[in-house]
């Protein structure tokens, strides 16, 4: 008997998170994500999530306001432990490690797994010292009046450090001549750029980034996207979006969140967005509700 390939009902909705929990992609998982339910207080912000996020690609996370998106993206670095009303359940694997076992070195971690934010948010510094200050603070760099007395005076690394990372961030053609103006006199999407590149700035492995263009401006947003597709030859990036279409074209793979804190879908962005298996994703890639 043939089997309804697409319906709302729960029974089905478990037949479909099945085959994708089943979701080959190519190359490794940077991180695994197994039975993750999060709580602020009592209310329940997401539901049993369990995916693997492949290394090297972008991850999209989509889903209608308040579904979880930014909850789970938080969980990949142990933000959430900034929240206090917030209790996460279920393990993220890191490179093999629970990054919610015991002994994890939240400094180590996050340095390993960047975040960047909505709006961008340099320090009131310089260009260049935006990039050197985690750098200088996890003690990588050491420049300075008694650096140069004790001989060990990092200025040449500085400045390699500073140009690879602007470069990284395609900003370095645009702030070049000015590295010593405040970052605060840059362009917003400039100043998006300078972020990522600080992200850069301590060699993660990883990015997070939550909904990073949504308040640019359509050429600034080009270039982020344009910089995120990038971004993923060397770093893995996972990226929450409110914007489907960009969901759409920059990344490999899709998550879908929907109300209630539940993962719904997950699979190949193109396969999300042209073939969905859920009605549910379906109806709201179509515009149908959220
Ligand atoms: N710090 C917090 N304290 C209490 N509840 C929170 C907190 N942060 C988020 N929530 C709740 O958790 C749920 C998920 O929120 P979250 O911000 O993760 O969703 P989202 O999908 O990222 O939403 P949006 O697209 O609007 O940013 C919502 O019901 C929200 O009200």
């Amino acid at each position: 008997m043939s089997q309804p390939t697409q319906t709302t009902t729960g029974e089905t909705d478990e037949r479909i998170r099945e085959e994708w929990l089943e979701y080959d992609f190519e190359g490794d998982a940077a991180l695994s994500v197994e039975d993750l339910d999060v709580f602020y207080g009592n209310d329940q912000a997401l539901q049993s999530v369990s995916m693997d996020i492949p290394e090297k690609s972008v991850t999209a996370l989509i889903g209608p306001s308040g579904c979880g998106k930014s909850t789970f993206l938080r969980c990949l670095n142990r933000m959430n432990d900034r929240i206090s009303a917030a209790r996460v359940e279920g393990s993220v694997e890191f490179n093999g490690e629970d990054i919610y076992g015991e002994n994890v070195n939240l400094v180590e971690l996050r340095k390993r797994i960047g975040m960047v934010f909505q709006s961008p948010n340099p320090f009131p510094k310089s260009i260049r010292e935006n990039i050197s200050y985690g750098p200088r603070k996890h003690g990588d760099i050491d420049t300075g009046l008694v650096a140069r007395l004790l001989g060990r005076d990092d200025r040449e690394e500085e400045e390699e450090l500073v140009e690879r990372c602007l470069r990284g961030a395609a900003l370095w053609d645009e702030v070049s001549e000015r590295l010593d103006d405040n970052a605060l006199g840059l362009s917003g999407g400039q100043q998006q750029r300078l972020c990522i590149a600080r992200a850069l700035s301590v060699e993660p492995d990883v990015l997070l980034m939550d909904e990073p263009a949504s308040a640019l401006d359509p050429i600034a947003t080009s270039k982020v996207e344009d910089l995120v597709e990038d971004l993923a030859e060397d770093y893995t990036v996972v990226i929450v979006t409110h914007n489907m279409q960009q969901a759409a074209r920059i990344s490999d793979q899709t998550a879908v969140f929907l109300t209630g804190g539940e993962l719904v879908e997950y699979g190949d962005t193109e396969q999300i967005f042209e073939n969905p298996r859920s009605q549910r994703v379906e109806d709201y890639i179509t515009g149908k509700f959220g």
